[in-house]
């Protein structure tokens, strides 16, 4: 598989419709050059079929932003946990329903902290965890600094290794559920790599690092502070076996540093931080007691704080039923419903029709979707010289336009975007409902550098509920776009879905040919249009007994 695409584990997506999916995501290029991309699905190191496990003791890479590309993790009891963050659920106002809890890990070097985030992780069995690591806020060396880590002569154990305004800036936006772009670090090149990873806030934050507690403004945003206090030897000697295998060190290289400055800055900056701890645990990751009675602790304040993951199916479902003001928002905008709209309309919504006449048919209705969206999108006064040397005075549209796609379906819009605005940047998002707890949850990402400064056009074929829309405006506004400039374009909304995201995004323009008045049990659009993306890619499973062999029935018995 090629490097930069995403790896399905087996046991990650196990139905051949999710490797569909994440196939086409493989496939799918971005034509913006500059694009950053955040796959939100696990890259099984060890290969097919066997997910990354945590294991006791072990430093298990997944587990800090800044030691690995993965971001999903499976606990030994199979559990899939997220450690990028992003809470799949968000309440009628579009807002994350609680802020994250903060755990704050200190401790001298190796001496467990990032065994004991893993261990709180796993015993804590929730799905959205952030974790994040002081590594990835080392400052970048000049050249004479490199120079002397390269000798073991620089002190990465002071306070001023650190970029602790970046650190509490991070932490902050974290803490509102925006996402951050976080530096990832390479301990064998002294450097940050040139890719850094996107996060987002979570249920749950984890942070670790040495000097995790040296700053008070970064303290104060803690809800709990943990010390990890592991006897000295035992800290150098798992040092010297990790810097030796995991960051390429020499032995007597690691017991220099160690002798200079690791052991020093441990008695000067590290070892005070207990004095701050709220709990503080002996041994590390081996402390079963100290790290169950960290995670009932957790446990009793999310629930104090109204944590209740079962609630946010009941919310969707409440929201899918609910009753809505007769009156359409007067952020909605319904194309006008002319014959040939009607029209187009027929054909598609017809189960009888053929898939090429779906995809011609729908194409069409797409460009007069977004030939009417533009009507939407900012034009500023621009002058022009016509051949007859005579100037007139028109109009140019704002060059930051932006098509973001809803996975897979959404897509289907791509090239009608194109054919109306020429190479126009595009980003991507998959977003999948989780079929046990039927919430949505984010697997892909990619948007362009700089999105915040970006008109948006958000495009999904059909919106229903409105939770995937829902969540692909969080994302977006969490990448701090502008939610008055978010235009969602789709073929196809549904009453409940477009009540639902007026009222949670007021500033969102809404643009569509039509708006059906129910949901089934099932959450699809009544009358509605059938799975769009299946129809269009071809991928529905036919039922036999439902094929209709009357052959006359073509779609031209509808006009067109
Ligand atoms: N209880 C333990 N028994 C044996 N090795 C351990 C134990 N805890 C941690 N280690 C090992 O020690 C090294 C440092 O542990 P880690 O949790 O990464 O510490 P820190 O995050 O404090 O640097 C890792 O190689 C890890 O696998
Ligand atoms: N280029 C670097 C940067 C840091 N270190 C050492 O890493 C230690 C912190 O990481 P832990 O996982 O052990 O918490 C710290 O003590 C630094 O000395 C390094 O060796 N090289």
């Amino acid at each position: 598989m090629a490097e930069g695409g995403i790896l399905v584990s087996h046991k990650q997506v196990d139905t051949n419709k999710h490797v569909t999916i994440m196939e086409a995501a493989m496939k799918s290029s971005c034509t913006s050059s500059d694009s950053s991309v955040h796959e939100l699905v696990s890259r099984s190191g060890s290969g097919e079929g066997s997910p990354p496990l945590i294991k006791k003791g072990r430093r298990n890479r997944t587990i800090s932003g800044s030691k690995s590309e993965d971001h999903m993790l499976y606990t030994e009891s199979g559990k899939k946990v997220y450690t990028k963050g992003r809470p799949p659920w968000y309440d009628r106002q579009g807002k994350a329903l609680k802020k994250p809890y903060v755990i704050g890990i200190c401790g001298g070097s190796a001496s467990g902290k990032t065994t004991v985030a893993h261990r709180i992780i796993e015993l804590l069995d929730m799905p959205w965890v952030t974790v994040l690591s002081m590594d990835s806020f080392y400052k970048v060396l000049n050249e004479e600094q490199h120079e002397l880590a390269t000798k073991n002569d620089y002190n990465f154990d002071h306070p001023s290794a650190f970029d602790f305004d970046l650190l509490y800036e991070t932490l902050k936006r974290l803490r509102h559920g925006k996402s951050v772009d976080v530096p990832v670090y390479d301990f064998t090149r002294h450097q940050r790599d040139k890719n850094s990873k996107v996060m987002y806030g979570a249920d749950v934050l984890i942070f670790e690092g040495i000097l995790a507690f040296h700053r008070s403004d970064i303290n104060e945003m803690m809800d709990l502070k943990v010390f990890v206090d592991t006897d000295s030897d035992t800290r150098l000697a798992r040092r010297l076996e990790r810097d030796i295998e995991e960051r390429g060190r020499e032995i007597c290289g690691v017991m220099e540093q160690y002798l200079r400055f690791v052991k020093p800055a441990f008695d000067s900056f590290i070892a005070p931080g207990m004095k701050l701890a709220d709990v503080i645990v002996p041994r590390g990751g081996e402390n079963e007691v100290a790290i169950e009675l960290i995670v009932r602790q957790v446990k009793n304040q999310l629930a104090e704080r109204g944590y209740d993951p079962s609630k946010n199916l009941q919310q969707r479902q409440e929201l899918a039923h609910a009753e809505f003001p007769m009156v359409l928002p007067s952020s909605l905008h319904i194309i006008e419903d002319t014959p040939q709209v009607r029209g187009l309309h027929t054909v598609i919504r017809n189960k009888k029709t053929s898939r090429d006449e779906f995809i011609f048919y729908s194409e069409r209705l797409m460009r007069i979707l977004i030939e009417n969206a533009m009507n939407f999108v900012p034009y500023e006064d621009y002058e022009v010289e016509t051949p007859t040397g005579q100037k007139y005075m028109g109009k140019r549209k704002c060059k930051n336009l932006c098509g973001v796609a809803i996975m897979r379906a959404g897509e289907t819009l791509e090239k009608s975007l194109r054919s109306v605005i020429k190479d126009c940047k595009m980003g991507k998002i998959l977003i999948q409902t989780n079929e046990k707890t039927m919430e949505p949850e984010l697997y892909f990402l990619r948007l362009p550098k700089n999105i915040h400064q970006y008109k948006i056009l958000l495009m999904d074929a059909t919106v229903a509920t409105g939770a995937a829309a829902m969540m692909a405006i969080r994302i977006l506004l969490d990448h701090d776009v502008l939610e008055e400039n978010i235009i969602l374009l789709s073929l196809l909304m549904a009453e409940t879905g477009v009540h639902s995201l007026a009222y949670a995004f007021p500033k969102v323009r809404l643009v569509t040919t039509a708006v059906d008045a129910h949901l089934n049990e099932q959450f699809h659009v009544i009358p509605g249009i059938g799975n769009f993306g299946d129809r269009y890619f071809g991928t529905e499973t036919i039922n036999p007994c439902e094929v209709d062999d009357d052959e006359d029935d073509d779609v031209l018995e509808n006009g067109y």
